[in-house]
């Protein structure tokens, strides 16, 4: 199936039947969703199979980060579960995504593979405290190409840096940015946030939005409104 939409839902739940009771109010045709590591330690493979059954796409968003040979496995093992789309941490290095990437090409598998930059709850003052001293959007700029330069198909970084990466990396390689915040939307622990409208606007090829669907009063009415902010973008 080909999804038009830019959205990810992130089906951020504690039990499978929560995230399938969101999952049976969605439309295969309107978004793509994630699996994240909460719900996929609490339900395992079971959560793929019942959201491919229900014919959606599906992210798998574990973030490995390994040695190579570790991470090439785990990534092959998602992979083989049909799943569109599977990450890695870029901070793993350039021999990790490489390999991760030679397996999935050695094996004929088609899963789109990418790699998760500066996360977006992190500010600089977070990067700061684990030894990194430039700027999240300079740390971003550099995992980005080194990322690129390893094979990956995108990376995973905040839609403030979207811009930048569509000059650095290029229309086609995939820019997935959470911490998306529709303009009423409470950040919570995200840092580096931006609206739907804004995010697309700065070159996101795919936006990730969690809670501001998922925890809404009215999850469908905060759908539509992202939808049609998008739209009249
Ligand atoms: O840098 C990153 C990488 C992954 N995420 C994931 O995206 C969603 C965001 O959920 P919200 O509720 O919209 O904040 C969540 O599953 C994270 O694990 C991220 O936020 N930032």
């Amino acid at each position: 199936m080909s999804v038009a939409s830019p959205l990810i839902i992130a089906l951020d739940y504690s039990s499978l039947d929560a995230a399938l009771c969101m999952a049976d109010r969605l439309d295969p045709a309107r978004c793509r969703l994630k699996v994240g590591k909460e719900l996929f330690t609490r339900s395992g493979p079971d959560v793929l199979e019942a959201l491919h059954g229900r014919g959606f796409e599906v992210f798998l968003d574990l973030k490995f980060h390994d040695i190579p040979n570790t991470v090439a496995g785990a990534v092959q093992a998602a992979a083989e579960q049909g799943v569109w789309m599977v990450n890695v941490h870029a901070g793993g290095g350039r021999r990790m995504m490489e390999a991760a990437k030679e397996r999935l090409v050695r094996q004929g598998l088609s899963t789109q593979l990418i790699a998760v930059t500066v996360l977006t709850s992190m500010a600089a003052e977070d990067l700061a405290e684990v030894g990194v001293s430039v700027s999240p959007a300079e740390q971003v700029e550099r995992l980005a190409a080194l990322a690129r330069d390893s094979g990956m198909d995108g990376v995973v970084c905040s839609a403030q840096e979207a811009a930048r990466l569509r000059v650095l990396c290029g229309d086609d390689f995939l820019k997935v940015t959470p911490g998306i915040r529709p303009a009423a939307a409470q950040a919570g622990d995200q840092r580096r946030v931006m609206t739907p409208g804004e995010a697309v606007a700065a070159g996101s090829t795919h936006l990730v939005v969690g809670r501001p669907v998922t925890q809404a009063d009215d999850p469908m009415a905060a759908l539509a409104a992202i939808e049609a902010e998008l739209a009249a973008g």
